[in-house]
């Protein structure tokens, strides 16, 4: 009998749910979006609650479009939005206060108190990470200290801390599991990777009491079964991964020096490393990829903030485009940008910058500037960005790429593909399935309940749609490289830090 898996699929604007067939091919997929609340300028937190109803609700829809009978699906795969952080009662299931999600800066200052203590280079020596308020260590920080009662309940031990992953886990499972995968784990910024165990050390330096986090799991295997009250039968959750970790597995980025581009909300360029997690000298970081039977292989990663949410603002802060698809056409309709550059830090700058207190910077705008050139200048900050970090990772591995695999919603957009290939100077390559990173939480799954026999078998589904060749001389490329470079250094350091 043919076997399907549902992987669940949480992202920063929304959840959605896909089953699989045995060759990888989309069966049924229902996607909802997540309200996004922006209580103050920087800081950007959701409902918890709202993220479990929506991530429920698609998965019931797609369960009941793919007219499957439900002892057909072998596994359920979660993938996630990674570092948002939640914090809920144990007894009663309730969050207590919003998700602070990855993209938020209200938590800047902790991160400045870390550097003027002198203990980045320790905290990135132990989690691989660069301290950032990205990271799920100063959110967490920042709840117990908002409120001595939420203290003295974390330190009592009735409130768990958990990601996304976990969070869903313990919905799904109806509370009966407290768990989180290696790949979720090391974006915590209070994983060691070395060790693959919660560090006491930076524990105690933020005065985090342990018992709030959760177990660890493997990335493939059984972790724990659905509440039969969700779907009606007890269904394995039988993989589980942060997003771009799910997608370097969904786009078979088995062996090292195998990179991928994820284009969402943000864009997340990882390399596979292989079996020892070397430190980046580049400002990237080091992450796990995925621990499957006691393995754990990592992962550079160069993580960029804004990319797909900066079209985003052209259509709900300017109002220039009605969906993000429009873009397109309204970036075609000039042959450039005409000189006009958008740095479009508008929750400061990630990788390889670094900078919490960038902030947006439109430059180059003169009286003949039209919409058209601002649509085309996010496009291509969206390209630029991507070759700070792919730069990074040459010089961190010394593999030359050869080309860039590329997925998420922003890639259906060709324009952005051609200016990509163009900034880069190497062919970018997409794949048929751009569902890619709900597929690797569906390979995770489906590893681990015979679905698929193993690596080779997947590879196998791997084809390509279309490969996007630089179409621009180096003379050209470099030129506008360097202008992005100094229309960089103007958006750096603007917002004034709070004590
Ligand atoms: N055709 C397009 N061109 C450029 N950006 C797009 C296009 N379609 C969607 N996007 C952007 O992609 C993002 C959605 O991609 P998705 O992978 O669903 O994100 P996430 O997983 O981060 O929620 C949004 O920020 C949206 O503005
Ligand atoms: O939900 P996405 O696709 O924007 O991914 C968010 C990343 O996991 C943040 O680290």
């Amino acid at each position: 009998m043919s076997k399907y898996v549902l992987a669940l699929d949480q992202g920063t604007t929304s959840s959605r749910a896909i089953i699989f067939d045995q060759e990888g091919n989309i069966v049924s997929l229902a996607q909802r979006p997540i309200d996004q609340i922006y209580p103050h300028p920087g800081w950007v937190n959701q409902d918890a609650e709202h993220i479990w109803e929506v991530t429920l609700s698609v998965m019931k829809e797609a369960v009941q479009q793919s007219q499957l009978g439900i002892s057909q699906i072998a596994a359920i795969g979660i993938t996630n939005q990674r570092e948002t952080t939640i914090l809920w009662d144990r007894a009663t299931g309730k969050p207590v206060g919003p998700a602070i999600v990855w993209q938020s800066r209200q938590t800047s200052h902790l991160v400045d108190d870390i550097f003027r203590r002198g203990k980045a280079e320790r905290y990135q020596q132990i989690t691989g990470l660069v301290p950032d308020a990205y990271f799920s260590a100063t959110k967490i920080l920042w709840m117990l200290e908002q409120d001595p009662e939420v203290r003295r309940r974390a330190e009592q031990g009735d409130l768990a801390f958990g990601t996304v992953d976990s969070w869903l886990l313990w919905k799904l499972s109806g509370g009966k599991v407290h768990l989180t995968d290696y790949s979720n784990a090391s974006r915590t910024m209070l994983f060691d990777i070395n060790e693959l165990e919660w560090s006491d050390e930076l524990l105690a330096d933020l005065n985090i009491p342990k018992h709030i986090l959760p177990g660890l799991c493997d990335n493939s295997g059984i972790i724990c079964h659905a509440d039969s009250s969700i779907l009606g039968a007890e269904i394995p959750v039988a993989g589980v991964a942060g997003d771009q970790q799910a997608a370097l597995f969904g786009q078979t980025c088995f062996s090292p020096g195998e990179a991928k581009n994820t284009y969402g909300t943000g864009s997340f360029c990882l390399m596979n490393i292989g079996e020892k997690p070397t430190h980046s000298k580049h400002k990237l970081l080091t992450t796990i990829a995925w621990g499957i039977n006691g393995k754990v292989e990592y992962a550079l990663e160069g993580s960029i903030f804004v990319t797909g949410a900066a079209v985003g603002w052209l259509r709900d802060g300017l109002g220039i485009i009605k969906t993000s698809e429009e873009v397109e056409q309204l970036a075609s309709s000039v042959k450039d940008s005409g000189g006009v550059f958008f740095v479009p830090a508008l929750v400061g700058l990630g990788a390889p910058y670094w900078d919490q207190y960038a902030r947006g910077t439109i430059i180059g705008i003169t009286r003949s500037t039209t919409a058209a050139h601002i649509a085309r200048a996010t496009l291509e900050a969206i390209a630029f960005q991507t070759r700070d970090v792919v730069e990074a990772m040459i010089a961190d591995s010394g593999i030359d790429l050869h080309e860039l695999r590329v997925d998420g919603g922003a890639v259906k957009n060709d324009l952005l593909l051609q200016i990509q290939a163009d900034i880069l100077g190497v062919p970018v390559v997409r794949p048929t399935m751009t569902e890619v990173t709900a597929l690797g939480a569906a390979y995770l799954a489906g590893l681990a309940t015979d679905v698929w026999a193993d690596q080779q078998d997947l590879k196998a589904h791997w084809k390509e749609d279309r490969r996007f060749e630089p179409s621009i001389n180096a003379d050209q490329r470099e030129s506008l490289y360097s202008t992005w470079k100094r229309a960089v250094e103007r958006a750096c350091r603007w917002e004034k830090p709070t004590e």
